[in-house]
């Protein structure tokens, strides 16, 4: 039986992206990409990302992270899902623990990041700095200018979309600028075609944003590994960083996306802080049989 067969998880979401969070402190249990889509697949706990809480690697962080997927691949960075876990660390009866003044240092592959709370269902989360360099998003070829790439979707003398920015928060974000509603692009269609692309080693999350204001912002994303979901904290903060460094806007935005709205600034010092709610939607146990069918 696998060791997540019967194991507590809360049911949250930030603004609209849904997360599943799940404490594997105290345990060397690591979920396989296999578990994660199982996870995903069930009703009770479907997900956009499913943050697991490990113990501490590096001294003086108080978690380690790991972000799962729908497709049960694994990401360095989750925006809404960070602030969720800051909210499950700091308030969940059975995984808080204390803290300093309410705020957390959290590990993931990709680096550091801290949270804080706000008020009680909103916190601000410390997404680190951006990585620009075209082999740090990564991109298969050396673009020396990363706020534009050679990209296009349609037909090469009038294209649908092109030149997207790319900037990486710990994960890869190609993000299109665009003048009119991005509810008017199919994502649906063209999101799984960039995801992939070849000049994406690692697949990338792929933005549509329109600059509505010196500092508004409407954004749609489709998500590596997860497809359309109604907010993505990472690429909103990617969105900001592309939209500044174009000079479109200053270095702060509010960013509209389907299922709420995101406060982003990209701080002088170069670390970029992302504003949100939290929804706590529920708790659950993993069903004894769930995993009954994985093989090992
Ligand atoms: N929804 C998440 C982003 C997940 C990114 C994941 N799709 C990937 O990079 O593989 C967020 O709020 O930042």
């Amino acid at each position: 039986m696998s060791p997540l067969a019967e194991r507590r998880f809360l049911k949250m979401h930030g603004a609209g992206n849904a997360i599943v969070v799940l404490d594997l402190r105290g345990t060397s249990i690591r979920v396989t990409p296999a578990e994660a889509r199982t996870i995903a697949a069930d009703a009770h706990s479907r997900f956009d990302q499913l943050m697991v809480v490990h113990e501490p690697v590096t001294p003086g962080t108080d978690a380690f992270m790991r972000i799962y997927n729908t497709d049960g691949s694994e990401s360095g960075a989750c925006g809404n899902g960070t602030r969720c876990v800051g909210y499950a660390l700091l308030d969940d009866p059975a995984m808080a623990r204390p803290a300093e003044n309410g705020s957390l240092t959290l590990e993931t592959k990709a680096g550091l990041v801290a949270v804080r709370r706000v008020t009680d269902r909103s916190f601000t989360v410390d997404m680190g700095q951006p990585r620009l360099r075209w082999d740090e998003i990564p991109l298969a070829e050396p673009f020396p200018d990363t706020r534009r790439i050679e990209l296009q979707v349609g037909p090469i003398d009038d294209p649908i979309l092109h030149s997207p920015a790319a900037v990486s928060m710990g994960n890869p974000h190609a993000i299109f600028f665009v003048e009119r509603d991005p509810d008017t692009f199919d994502l649906g269609r063209i999101g799984p075609l960039l995801e992939s692309h070849p000049i994406f080693p690692e697949r990338a999350n792929i933005s549509i944003a329109q600059v509505t204001g010196r500092d508004t912002i409407k954004l749609r994303v489709w998500e590596r590994g997860a497809g359309l979901t109604l907010a993505c904290g990472t690429a909103a903060c990617a969105t900001v960083v592309a939209a500044s460094r174009l000079r479109m806007i200053g270095r702060a935005a509010r960013v509209a996306l389907p299922g709420g709205e995101l406060s982003i600034e990209w701080r002088a010092d170069d670390h970029v802080l992302m504003t949100g709610p939290v929804y706590l939607e529920g708790e659950g146990t993993f069903a004894a049989d769930l995993f009954a069918g994985l093989d090992g």
